[in-house]
């Protein structure tokens, strides 16, 4: 039987780079859901491609383009947040991938779990919202949830033995900016933070690794995902991106997982978990790699780092609060409406603003969510004040 697969963001980085691993092995996989956002012309060609049994866009202001664009097949057509929702419960579906961005990915995440669907995690915003209520319903409807987040998946490659852990080692590229000045960073562009030195990803992931609020998530998304202490997650810069992560055991040993910087790799192997399949893509060529190397981060030119763990450290809705003034401030830096630097001075000063909620429910965290949009989204537009 072909596992049928819910990629929801579809006509992203990670939805596309999805929808190659089910092309590479259309005996194993199918794609029974695709959603977007607004790329509507590239939805409507990856449905004719695929023939799912449903799309959905979430902007119903292209519905109509999309259902007529689609009319000649028998494919379901859908638009809304609700309709996404909905979709991740369809019976056949036995994986749903969350490629979406953002605090958008929380509510059919939660949809997909209750309806008992393996969760192949990228949305990584939804683990850092709220990742204690995701692994509570997760265990309540005993639901795996797998890491498709490059570090993540090598930490889990790495500890299929069940072996007692010390700690995870997480690797950070560093992003463009690893070597600026405080002086330079005051003066870099939306263009600069956009090239990545070893990935190719959606725009808010691309700029979030420029300002190390990647690694800052990843971070919590681990502690999440592993059950680990903060304390036991060591951030480390490796500019090749080579080691994707690595584990200490209790004896000191450390494993690792290495491969060149391809998400489609950690994509298939939550598909194919707990086997694993062949692929084609490059292979890992020691020759060319002159040398890995390791520094410590920085967390006073990139403070969103040291932001994230202040916020992991205080819990409650903090995290939450930091995603969504990041979300609000990275959008607007690509808008030109701040500063590289700026953006993490609102974080921080929305973190003092929006009260805290030490134990937090789901409808805390959408007014919380809320909240601190409005906040932030007023500090970008009045200044600091
Ligand atoms: N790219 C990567 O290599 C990696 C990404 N991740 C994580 O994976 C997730 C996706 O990242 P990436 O693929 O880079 O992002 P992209 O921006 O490339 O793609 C995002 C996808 O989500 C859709 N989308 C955006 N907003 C909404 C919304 N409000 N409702 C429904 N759908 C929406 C977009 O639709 P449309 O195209 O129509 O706008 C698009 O299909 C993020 O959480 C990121 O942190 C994790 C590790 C690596
Ligand atoms: C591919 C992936 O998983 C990204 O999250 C990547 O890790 C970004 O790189 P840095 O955040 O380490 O720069
Ligand atoms: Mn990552």
């Amino acid at each position: 039987m072909k596992k049928q697969i819910a990629i929801l963001g579809s006509t992203g980085s990670i939805g596309t780079q999805a929808l190659q691993v089910i092309e590479e092995h259309p005996d194993l996989y199918e794609a029974y859901v695709l959603t977007a956002n607004n790329k509507v012309d590239l939805l409507i060609e990856q449905a004719r491609k695929f023939r799912p049994e449903a799309v959905v866009i979430a902007n119903e202001d292209k519905y109509l383009q999309l259902k007529e664009a689609l009319s000649d097949l028998p494919i379901k057509v859908y638009a809304g947040a609700d309709a996404i929702c909905q979709v991740v419960e369809s019976q056949p579906i036995d994986i749903v991938l969350t490629a979406m961005i953002g605090y958008a990915g929380l509510r059919p995440t939660m949809s997909a779990i209750r309806a008992g669907k393996i969760i192949a995690l990228a949305n990584k915003e939804t683990m850092v919202v709220a990742g204690e209520l995701i692994n509570t319903l997760a265990n309540e409807y005993h639901t795996p949830i797998l890491p498709v987040d490059s570090e993540h998946s090598a930490i889990f490659q790495c500890l299929e033995m069940n072996n007692p852990l010390e700690k995870i080692i997480l690797t950070a590229s560093g992003g463009p900016f690893r070597t600026f000045t405080m002086e330079q960073l005051q003066t870099v562009t939306k263009e600069q933070a956009l090239k990545h030195p070893n990935w190719s990803m959606g725009a808010k992931i691309t700029i979030d690794s420029a300002s190390m609020m990647n690694k800052g998530f990843e971070v919590i998304e681990a502690k999440w995902l592993f059950g680990v202490r903060p304390e036991q997650i060591e951030v480390v810069v490796h500019p090749q991106s080579v080691i994707h992560s690595m584990v200490e055991f209790e004896d000191g040993a450390v494993k690792a997982q290495l491969g060149v910087p391809d998400m489609r790799l950690p994509i298939q192997y939550a598909f194919s978990y707990p086997q694993r399949i062949r692929s084609s893509f490059d292979r890992l060529d020691f020759m060319k790699c002159n040398s890995l190397t390791f520094e410590a981060p920085d967390t006073k030119r990139f403070r969103n780092l040291a932001l994230a763990y202040e916020a992991l450290h205080q819990g409650g809705n903090m995290p939450c609060i930091v995603n969504a003034a990041n979300e609000v401030v990275v959008a607007s830096f690509l808008k030109d409406q701040i500063s590289f630097l700026g953006m993490s001075d609102v974080i921080e000063k929305t973190m003092q603003r929006v009260p805290f909620i030490a134990a937090p429910t789901y409808e805390d965290y959408v007014s919380t969510d809320a909240e601190t949009r409005r906040i932030a989204a007023e500090m970008v537009i009045n200044g600091m004040k």
